[in-house]
């Protein structure tokens, strides 16, 4: 008798229990809405939410970490549901989200920075008074600051002097290894270029340790936010007290003297001295703040996109020797070593190979609003305190916005791309703020790599990991020596 219970049990309440699961976030979150908007000619967009808590989470992890196959995610919504308005319910990142990933569908999310604010994750790490964390006027007076001083044209010119000598040097120290794993020296040399003209901080153990305790912070960024000791994400909170504890010293000691007695000119200095239209200059944790989110956007990104260009060109022996062809006849103009940033607007195919690079690497996969309040689009109800994924990854990769696009082929930025098809560096008020400063810091790299070095994949066809970013699992070793 027992027996027949526990099988009746088995077979009745097991298949019951795993569809109430699979339906759970559905029950919870999408019924009561879509019944709520039956017969009003609206609805919520299609999609499928998942588990409790986990949502879509596992299906998110499997074609981004098991299958490798990324764009598949998106790939198996369009399938499933139809292309419609290229916007897709789901819940993913631990809330019921909207996947946008047409460039409509991105504008609309765009537009309006009160309804859709910019909600990065764990955003207490990087500052809650940064460019990334705040909005309105507080983020316009900042971001109009922070763009002039690194991506206008006097930040850039003055940028292209200060980095160059450290490539270099980072370049001749390769070849004499002769060997070495491309992502990690290129992040120890994209560390100290930005710890230079973020705050003047030299090479040493010092900025060693800060690298260290960036590293820590980027990935308490990723993680979930439970706060209890061994996990990332409160390991990440010790590593950003530590960084604000160093940065207020730096700070104190660039206050001591701006009374008189020297100068650095850095990004820092900047903030410290900028004031707004009713004169009002940042607070201590502002300049603090702004200086941590800037390092977290900027570090991992370029160190990333410098990284696959090696891997790219070696890959690309065509496209190697048009980029040495276009730097050799300016490197024989020239008088001098290093080049300015007017050198780098000459210098047309290795923008086009800085592009193609930018493109291929599709470095930052999402960017993440909330809605502040329920808004309708192309007939489906976006409802409110639901999180927005710009699908950034999948514009990149949509052969309906590039030809052939997991082709690395610089030619195709002899014309524009398609309008809204480009998303590497986002877009609307929230475009990236450095997306200039990471160009020309690419184009430079390139230009003394191509004109003084040969290298070789030891592993070229090492695995491809996607998360947290996209980069082959070897970061990248290769043989390196001088021409
Ligand atoms: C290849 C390198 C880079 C890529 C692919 C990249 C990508 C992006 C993307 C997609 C966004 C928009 C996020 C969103 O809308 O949610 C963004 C924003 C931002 N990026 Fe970059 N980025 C790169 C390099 C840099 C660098 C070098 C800096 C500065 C040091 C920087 C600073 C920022 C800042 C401050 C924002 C926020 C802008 C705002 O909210 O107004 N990025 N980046």
């Amino acid at each position: 008798m027992v027996v027949v219970v526990w099988w009746a049990w088995l077979l009745g309440a097991l298949p019951l229990l795993g569809w109430l699961l699979w339906w759970w976030n559905e029950l919870w979150y999408a019924t009561p809405l879509n019944l709520r908007y039956s017969g009003t000619g609206t609805k919520l967009p299609p999609g499928h939410m998942g588990l409790p808590l986990f949502g879509e989470m596992f299906k998110f992890l499997w074609y981004f970490k098991v299958l490798r196959r990324p764009d598949d995610f998106i790939n198996s919504k369009r399938r499933r549901y139809g292309d419609g308005a290229g916007i897709y319910r789901s819940y993913l990142f631990g809330s019921p989200s909207i996947i946008a990933c047409s460039p409509s569908a991105v504008k609309f999310f765009y537009r309006s920075e009160d309804v859709f604010p910019l909600k990065w994750p764990n955003v207490d790490l990087v500052g809650l008074t940064s460019l990334v964390a705040v909005n309105g006027t507080g983020h316009a007076r900042i971001r109009s600051y922070v763009s002039n001083a690194i991506n206008g044209p006097d930040g850039l010119r003055r940028i292209a002097v200060a980095v160059q000598p450290r490539m270099v040097a980072s370049l001749q120290s390769w070849a004499q290894m002769g060997r070495i794993k491309t992502f990690d020296q290129v992040k120890k040399l994209t560390f100290e270029n930005i710890g230079k003209l973020f705050a003047s901080l030299e090479p040493g153990p010092a900025l060693d340790d800060m690298d260290r305790l960036f590293g820590g912070v980027v990935k308490g960024i990723r993680a979930q936010p439970l706060n209890f000791p061994g996990t990332a994400y409160h390991h990440a909170l010790k590593c950003r007290k530590k960084l604000e504890a160093i940065f207020r010293v730096e700070l104190e000691k660039k206050k001591k003297n701006h009374n008189g007695v020297q100068k650095t000119n850095d990004l820092m200095d900047g903030l410290i001295q900028m004031k707004d239209d009713e004169g009002n200059t940042l607070s201590d944790q502002e300049v603090v703040d702004n200086i941590v989110s800037l390092v977290v956007a900027g570090y991992e990104s370029t160190s990333l996109a410098t990284m696959w260009a090696v891997y790219f060109l070696a890959k690309s022996p065509t496209v190697l020797q048009k980029l040495r062809d276009e730097n050799r006849a300016m490197r024989k103009n020239k008088q001098d070593y290093f080049i300015t940033s007017e050198d780098v607007s000459k210098l047309k195919y290795t923008n086009q190979v800085v592009e193609e690079t930018i493109r291929m690497a599709n470095i930052a996969a999402f960017g993440f609003r909330l809605t502040t309040q329920e808004v309708e689009y192309k007939g489906y109800v976006i409802p409110k305190d639901w999180k927005v994924v710009l699908w950034f990854r999948y514009f990149q990769t949509n052969p309906e916005n590039f030809d052939d696009p997991m082709c690395f082929n610089p030619d195709r930025w002899n014309g524009p791309a398609r309008p809204g098809a480009y998303q590497v560096f986002g877009g609307g008020r929230r475009i990236c703020a450095g997306n200039m400063l990471a160009r020309i810091q690419l184009a430079l790299f390139l230009h003394h790599l191509s004109v003084g070095y040969r290298w070789e994949l030891l592993n070229p066809d090492a695995e491809m990991i996607y998360l947290s970013h996209p980069k082959p699992v070897d970061g990248v070793e290769v043989k390196f020596v001088t021409l």
